[in-house]
């Protein structure tokens, strides 16, 4: 039996923060171990110190992960807590996500200051959101409406929005539960309409492969559902180069046996969109998502990906 604690890597945001503390007290009470067996060590990476320009601009995906696996591969963390949505869709050598927490709602939050509905706001108003998924999702509901990138915490962001700069924002219902803000959406968008990232509202793992004394403690929680349901998002956006950089939807359930997956891509302006819908065996969830990723490419055709260059 182990008696140095387990360190736990994760980025300092309220929501970084309170997704970790979900993770320890659920390994704390899976083990019947003392939560001081967790040490928890905050990192600020690349994506909580550049906030003036969109993820996209600064380079997209692994902004918010690059210092935390430096540390999981030179051994100064056990694992490390994370959004999946963060994640890029390929890891360092060495590293794997090897749990993930239950899912949340994935569904996408609207906060309106003028309008509760985004289809209701003024014509010509301005939301905030930086994320290319939203912005294209927006103009294809509504052309008139001005997008502006929009970055920064949760917080920064409802301050910005009662500060009178936007007419409303999106932002992951999940993480406002996490943070106990359910009173702050005006509307939950339909995921038929509006579909969430892929990985959203999922709390993942992630550690080095081969380290079987961590991996094992973190199997016990486990969420065998989310981790296929979350393995099929991933592969279709492998599949499609999701670097965020593209507006890519996908969202996959798992019964733990069969699992169904729907997919959207977007031209950026919301003009053109082409979905897809498969369904297969929950053990093969990669690669039922990587399947989908290049039925949709085909379905788009080549002329398609030239508006995401
Ligand atoms: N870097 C943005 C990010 N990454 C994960 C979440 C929300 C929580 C989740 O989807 O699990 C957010 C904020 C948002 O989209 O509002």
């Amino acid at each position: 039996m182990q008696t140095k604690p387990f360190r736990i890597g994760t980025r300092g945001s309220p929501l970084a923060l309170a997704q970790t503390h979900e993770t320890r007290d659920r390994l704390a009470a899976a083990h019947g171990l003392p939560q001081e067996m967790f040490e928890v060590v905050i990192l600020s990476t690349k994506g909580d110190r550049i906030t003036d320009r969109s993820l996209a601009e600064i380079g997209g995906k692994g902004l918010f992960t690059e210092e935390l696996e430096q540390q999981l591969l030179s051994e100064d963390l056990d694992f490390a807590v994370h959004s999946s949505k963060d994640m890029p869709t390929k890891l360092p050598d060495g590293l794997f996500l090897s749990a993930f927490l239950p899912r949340e709602d994935v569904r996408d939050a609207f906060v309106g200051r003028t309008a509760p509905r985004l289809v209701d706001l003024p014509q010509g108003a301005t939301v905030g959101s930086s994320s290319l998924r939203r912005q294209a999702l927006i103009r294809r509901l509504r052309p008139d409406i001005n997008v502006i990138t929009y970055r920064g915490q949760v917080e920064t962001r409802l301050r910005k929005l009662a500060e009178g700069q936007v007419d409303g924002t999106l932002l992951a219902y999940a993480g406002l539960k996490r943070l106990g803000m359910t009173d702050v959406p005006t509307e939950l968008l339909d995921p038929a309409e509006f579909p969430p990232a892929p990985a959203q509202g999922a709390i993942c793992i992630e550690s080095r492969i081969g380290d079987t004394r961590v991996n094992t403690l973190l199997a016990a929680i486990d969420d065998r559902r989310t981790h296929e349901a979350v393995s099929c998002e991933r592969g279709f956006l492998a599949t499609l180069d999701g670097s965020c950089r593209t507006p890519i939807a996908g969202h996959a359930v798992s019964d733990g046996t069969h699992i169904r997956f729907s997919g959207m891509i977007l031209t950026p302006d919301g003009t053109t969109c082409h979905r897809i819908a498969v369904d297969g065996k929950a053990a093969e969830a990669a690669d039922l998502g990587r399947r989908a990723g290049e039925e949709i490419r085909a379905k788009a055709g080549p002329g398609f990906f030239s508006s995401w260059t």
